[in-house]
């Protein structure tokens, strides 16, 4: 049904890939990034870098998306040792999802505690603008409601347990943080919280499919970070995650609009500067060892 669908990475394969990349880097990452279509520009801001090209990683996919870089970037931002994808797997590129989340076991193996995801979403919120960015309070898993979920398969306790809670997926502080920080930078005009509803994509939807999801209570749609919260939350680590909502779903069939991912990019472009600077004075004021 989905490609290789039960064929799991063992914690041994992750731990040789967290094993390869140490001898390689003395940076000691406490918080892991990922970054969205077009918000690689978050892993520019790192200092004292050391780069691995995701071909270059042993057991690491290959990034196919326009947008995406397909580097691993390690270094420091104000003082923080951090690691970021420069680029994330989907569904569409057609990996099993237990692949596309295989970097979440590598960042925890690696010592990470807390990850920041980003993605690039399209609005439902009927109050969203373009540009607005979106704190995820919550989700709706639409793979999963099919049976598409990352931790299908055998589970290895090492990770986490069979049944992981997901009502505390979105870490609460770090929410209220993300609003302080923005607040604080004067961004408070166009910063959200809403719920992320993921998609298989790479069709973009119907405008029936906006209508449904809509009243579903999504405020916010698109094809990522869903599944990688759920195997970052199994094995134990802090999640905070943005949208950057680069677009506004179409709803009506009125409307002359229609979804690209040229206008997604562009979006990115226009925002980079303050989703960096969100990012990066978070990162400096998240605590560590048991969440001080
Ligand atoms: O979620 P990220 O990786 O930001 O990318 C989003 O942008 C692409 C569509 O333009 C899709 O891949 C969608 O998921
Ligand atoms: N599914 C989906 N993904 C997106 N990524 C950026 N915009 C969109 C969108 O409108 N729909």
């Amino acid at each position: 049904m989905f490609p290789e669908s039960h064929t799991g990475y063992s914690y041994e394969d992750c731990m040789a890939t967290a094993v390869w990349l140490l001898a390689q880097t003395a940076v000691r990452p406490l918080v892991g990034i990922v970054c969205g279509s077009g918000l690689g520009g978050l892993a520019d801001m790192l200092k004292d870098q050391v780069v691995f090209n995701y071909r270059d990683i042993p057991n690491f996919p290959q990034s196919t998306v326009h947008g995406h870089a397909g580097r691993l970037v390690f270094g420091t931002l104000k003082g923080r040792p951090c690691v970021c994808m420069q680029g994330r797997f989907h569904l569409y590129e057609g990996y099993p999802i237990q692949k596309i989340t295989l970097p979440m076991r590598i960042f925890k193996l690696l010592g990470v505690e807390t990850v920041i995801l980003t993605n690039a979403a399209g609005g439902l919120n009927q109050d969203f603008k373009v540009g607005d960015i979106m704190i995820i309070k919550d989700h709706l898993n639409m793979p999963g409601f099919a049976g598409n979920n990352p931790l299908i398969g055998p589970n290895d306790e090492r990770f986490g347990v069979r049944f992981p809670c997901m009502s505390d997926a979105y870490d609460r502080e770090l929410q209220q943080l993300a609003m302080d920080v923005g607040v604080e930078l004067g961004y408070g005009d166009f910063l959200k919280e809403g719920v992320y509803c993921v998609l298989g994509g790479p069709s973009f939807e119907t405008i029936a499919e906006c209508r449904m999801l809509h009243k579903l209570g999504a405020d916010a749609v698109g094809m990522s970070t869903v599944h990688e919260v759920i195997v970052a939350r199994h094995c134990g680590m802090r999640v905070f995650a943005l949208s950057l909502i680069t677009n506004k779903a179409v709803m009506d069939y009125d409307s002359e609009e229609k979804a690209n991912h040229e206008e997604v990019l562009e979006t990115g472009k226009q925002r980079a500067e303050q989703l960096e600077r969100l990012v990066s004075t978070m990162v400096t004021r998240i605590g560590h060892n048991n969440y001080s």
